[in-house]
């Protein structure tokens, strides 16, 4: 049976340890998590620089497979004692079917949760999202709330609404008893929207920029803040929640965290040309160059066109009527949780993030 506590040499799991925060978390256990044994990197799709990580001091075992499977799940889940639970589909344009959306968030969640009561594993840390509470579907706005801010959390699209109801098994997971009698102790993060090095929609916001002779417009009113936060920020996170989870189990297990550090409020497209400007990009406007009816409009009709095209084509555009609502709504955190269950302070200031967001928004622009 696998415990925490009484085993100086850890066996840590992360699924999706090759995604946008995955390598990040993998990355940055290798590097601050000094009672690391092994550490087992799960992904459907393994990458290169894994390979790289294996001449280290620290095991680093990779293996592919999928979080839906539950033989595959149990199997890496054996003899671990901590595990992350980073997998997931981040998908809000409508490239894959809700169907899948709901199997790997939900089911791939539900295998995790009971693979680790099967293996004796008491420590879960799932990385959930600001999604499973808004914006709502009425665009209220959430203003430098907390985790105990009242909000009328309402979901129709299927990526908030399964990272819901994963985020809900997590928790109510809490206390069960795993293999050996001992309980498993869970809890959920959830980041803003993230950024840093690896984010591909800033790539692609470059990328278009570059395309359009260096100009991007203005759509979202300023006024409008998005909570953001660092990736380096969220995966140390991740590493300081995954350590202090079994010792503090009585007062983090079964909550919840926003992902928070220094990073500014500011609407979506502003912020982003905190790396974008000194790429050499401008935006164009200080109040939306287009009518908000008129974007409305757009982004029905891409939607529309991806339902009539689906048969041909795969058409997911960036603007849709979900995504133009989340940037047009205000979601911002302010709290002290982290810091006050379990010392939680950002490893990475404002200055730092941002300068290492530019360099590799520099260096992505093939
Ligand atoms: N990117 C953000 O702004 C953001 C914000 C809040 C929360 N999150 C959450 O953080 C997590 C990671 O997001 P990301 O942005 O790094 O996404 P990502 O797509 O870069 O990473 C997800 C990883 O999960 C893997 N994966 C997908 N389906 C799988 C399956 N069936 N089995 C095994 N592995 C599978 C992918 O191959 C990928 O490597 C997700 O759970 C997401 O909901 C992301
Ligand atoms: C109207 C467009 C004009 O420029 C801008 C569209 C921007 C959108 C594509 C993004 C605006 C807000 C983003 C989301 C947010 O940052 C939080 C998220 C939570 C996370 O769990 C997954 C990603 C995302 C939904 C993120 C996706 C992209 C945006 C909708």
């Amino acid at each position: 049976m696998a415990e925490c506590t009484e085993v100086a040499e850890l066996v840590y799991l992360v699924t999706g340890g090759c995604g946008f925060l995955g390598e990040h978390i993998v990355r940055m256990l290798l590097e601050r998590e000094p009672r690391l044994r092994e550490l087992r990197v799960f992904d459907l799709h393994l990458s290169p620089w894994l390979e790289e990580l294996k001449t280290g001091p620290v095991q680093v075992t990779a293996i592919q497979g999928d979080v839906t499977q539950a033989h595959e799940v149990a199997a890496a889940v054996s003899g671990a004692h901590v595990v992350i639970h980073t997998a997931g589909l981040v998908d809000v344009f409508g490239r894959v079917t809700p169907e899948t959306i709901f199997k790997v968030n939900v089911q791939g969640t539900r295998n995790v949760i009971e693979a680790c009561v099967q293996m004796g594993t008491r420590c879960l840390v799932y990385t959930s999202s600001m999604e499973v509470v808004g914006p709502n579907i009425k665009g209220q706005p959430f203003y430098r709330g907390n985790e105990n801010t009242p909000y009328e959390a309402m979901h129709k699209h299927p990526y908030p609404q399964s990272k819901a109801q994963a985020e809900r098994l997590v928790l109510e997971a809490n206390g069960r008893k795993v293999r050996g009698g001992l309980p498993l102790v869970t809890c959920a993060l959830r980041p803003t929207g993230i950024y840093g090095e690896g984010h591909q929609i800033m790539r692609d916001f470059y990328r278009q920029g570059l395309r359009l002779g260096g100009w991007l417009f203005r759509a979202v009113p300023a006024s409008v803040e998005h909570g953001r936060v660092y990736v380096g920020n969220v995966a140390w996170m991740h590493v300081l929640v995954a350590r202090e989870l079994e010792q503090r189990a009585v007062l983090m297990g079964g909550q919840v965290y926003f992902c928070y550090d220094q990073s500014p409020y500011k609407s979506y497209e502003d912020f982003n040309m905190e790396f974008l400007g000194p790429c050499g990009l401008r935006l164009v406007g200080t109040r939306p160059l287009l009518p908000h009816w008129l974007l409305v409009f757009l982004a029905a009709l891409n939607a529309l066109l991806q339902c009539l095209l689906r048969p041909l084509v795969l058409y997911a555009p960036l603007l849709n009527p979900y995504t133009l609502a989340v940037a047009n709504t205000t979601f911002t955190v302010s709290t002290n949780k982290a810091q006050r269950h379990f010392g939680y302070e950002p490893l990475f200031s404002w200055e730092d993030s941002r300068a290492r967001t530019i360099l590799w928004v520099q260096g992505s622009a093939q």
